[in-house]
């Protein structure tokens, strides 16, 4: 069993005055040197999680630690990198200066300040801005000045919330590849955010929140898996091929894939070489991370579904 980076137990939240809670028995785990996808339309109470696990909401009830130690810990938070949904940032500093200030707010020596600052730069692509003040910086370069802040001081885990929102394609690939060496130095990430392409090729561990409860949790392939189906590639399909798949269960097809609704996908291949049929592939049926995401949000009993399409893209 890895050890948890992240573990939240029965966390609610209710904020003073709401009707309803924001958070509500919330479980969480995860794994230490995860890349996280933490998924949820807008009110979906992601921000206020966030806000419990840095000791900065108040929980209601429910309990959670971070990297092992209860929440509040003032050690741990200095282990924490955080890029905030909306960062305040102080504008007539320049870049170096913004990041000597978090450098000290994080406990970081003078010397370890001057190496570290420029390698932060140039890790967001913002090497050629150390001396430019944060006013002069576009919108996309100061979430990216923002992220140089949150990984600074080499943390055990980094929290970034909706970190691309800002930025241009280029810009989010340096965000991507940031993210895989940040996995690659063993440090936790947990990603926040609307882009579910994105979260498909940089996380490995998703958990999908709807009303402030968990709906889905788990690897990437288990949240967009479809068990029963499975795509079986052939040269070509025979008529008897096709009636010996329909035996198992509904098919789709074209004239050299096949995909049947079934479990039994052993039985039905060697159905299919029975019958005559030369198998290429054998892969069981995916769906993408927003397919998945729809579904859940559509399967809720409840009416007035916060998700709104254009947020789930
Ligand atoms: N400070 C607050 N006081 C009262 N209610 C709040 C406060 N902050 C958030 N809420 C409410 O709590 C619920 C969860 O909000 P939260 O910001 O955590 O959602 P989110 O998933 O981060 O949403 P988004 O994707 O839009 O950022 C919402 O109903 C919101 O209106």
């Amino acid at each position: 069993m890895p050890n948890l980076a992240l573990e939240t137990h029965q966390l609610r939240k209710v904020y003073s005055g709401a009707p309803q809670a924001a958070v509500e028995a919330l479980d969480l785990s995860v794994p230490e040197g995860a890349v996280f996808g933490f998924l949820g339309p807008n009110g979906a109470g992601k921000t206020t999680t966030i806000g419990m696990l840095l000791g900065n909401v108040r929980p209601t009830s429910g309990s959670a630690t971070v990297l092992g130690k209860p929440i509040g810990d003032r050690n741990t938070r200095r282990s924490i990198g955080y890029l905030p949904e909306k960062f305040q940032f102080h504008e007539f500093l320049t870049g170096t200066e913004f990041l000597d200030l978090h450098g000290r707010l994080y406990g970081l020596d003078a010397a370890t300040r001057k190496a570290r600052i420029p390698e932060a730069l140039e890790r967001v692509g913002l090497g050629e801005k150390a001396k430019t003040p944060l006013k002069a910086f576009s919108k996309g370069m100061q979430q990216r000045a923002g992220l140089a802040q949150a990984v600074l001081h080499k943390p055990r885990l980094v929290i970034l919330d909706e970190p691309t929102s800002a930025l241009d394609p280029l810009g989010r690939r340096i965000v991507r590849e940031l993210i895989v060496s940040l996995k690659e130095e063993g440090t936790t990430v947990v990603l926040n955010s609307h882009l579910l392409s994105e979260v498909e090729t940089t996380c490995d561990f998703v958990a999908i929140i709807r009303r402030g409860r968990v709906v889905k949790q788990g690897t990437l392939a288990e949240l967009t898996a479809q068990p029963a189906s499975v795509v079986i590639e052939l040269e070509g399909i025979s008529e008897r091929q096709l009636l010996a798949a329909q035996a198992f269960g509904p098919v789709e097809h074209t004239d050299t894939w096949l995909r049947v609704e079934t479990e039994a996908t052993a039985a039905l291949v060697s159905a299919l070489v029975g019958a005559g049929a030369q198998v290429r592939a054998v892969t069981p049926a995916r769906q993408s991370l927003e397919d998945a995401f729809i579904r859940l949000m559509e399967d809720g009993t409840d009416s007035g579904s916060e998700v709104d399409s254009q947020d789930a893209r």
